[in-house]
């Protein structure tokens, strides 16, 4: 854990692409830290820089200026060979489209984390993998391929996938982008399990105010700055209470309430 007690610091980030006139401030000074055990939600319009934000929080993009600390060990400094170990070992991802390897089985795209991190097939190997399969529900689907899987499924593998190294943050862009509202709000209970059943540290991008509403707090942000920020309240008035922030942002560009 950081000295600061934060899984996850981001400080003063900025990311511009190109220079001069044509230059495109993405994020414009972002300050930010994620609790461990806290489940984190990045609202905002379309072009904003949610996706900038978290490929930055994930070592997959370099900020331009500032400081991005995974367990106070700094990113932007560190070699690409390090930084993609720290990766792999230290951060799970969870794509809007599952990115699982279609031609592995479920039971070989959970255990590719800790196979490319230097893990031994084993038996050893088998039942971590067996057992982050059965925390969401796929135990009996071990040896299916993506193709044979359902999209929910598929991203309860990618979830699993996540998982299996322990990492310090899980990023998640849009986890539920793909899914009906059901199926939808079963991945998302197995996120918000993860972090409390788990102590995870969950990052999730969405532009869906019923997903945000399962997280801890979320962060609004507008033209590369967070804006707003806002503790989810217990009970049913979360998913308006969110909705009515992102009205209020950007003018009209804020989506609508998803189903
Ligand atoms: N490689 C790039 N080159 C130039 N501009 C970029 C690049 N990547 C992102 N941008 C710009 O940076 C800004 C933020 O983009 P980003 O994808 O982070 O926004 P977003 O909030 O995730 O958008 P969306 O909700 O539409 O996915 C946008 O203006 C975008 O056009």
């Amino acid at each position: 854990m950081g000295a600061d007690g934060a899984a996850l610091t981001m400080t003063r980030v900025t990311r511009q692409h190109g220079r001069g006139a044509s230059a495109v401030h993405a994020l414009r000074g972002i300050d930010v830290a994620l609790r461990r055990g806290t489940f984190t939600a990045v609202m905002g319009p379309s072009g904003s820089g949610k996706s900038t934000l978290l490929q930055c929080a994930a070592g997959l993009d370099r900020p331009t200026s500032g400081s991005v600390a995974l367990d106070g060990r700094e990113l932007a400094r560190m070699g690409e060979r390090r930084l993609t170990r720290l990766r792999r070992t230290r951060v799970g991802f969870v794509f809007q489209s599952f990115n699982l390897l279609p031609t592995l089985t479920a039971e070989q795209n959970v255990m590719l984390p800790l196979r490319l991190a230097g893990a031994r097939r084993g038996r050893e190997l088998r039942a971590r993998a067996h057992a982050a399969l059965d925390r969401v529900g796929l135990a009996d689907r071990a040896a299916s391929r993506p193709s044979q899987l359902s999209g929910g499924q598929q991203q309860r593998v990618a979830l699993a996938r996540a998982l299996i190294t322990e990492p310090e943050v899980v990023c998640a862009d849009e986890p539920t982008g793909a899914l009906d509202p059901a199926t939808a709000a079963g991945v998302l209970a197995l996120l918000r399990g993860a972090v409390t059943e788990l102590g995870a540290t969950l990052l999730m991008v969405t532009h869906d105010p019923v997903a945000a509403a399962w997280a801890d707090r979320v962060l609004f942000l507008e033209d590369g700055l967070v804006t707003d920020e806002l503790t989810v309240p217990h009970g049913a008035d979360a998913v308006e209470e969110i909705a009515g922030r992102m009205r209020r942002l950007g003018g009209a560009t804020a989506p609508a309430v998803a189903a």
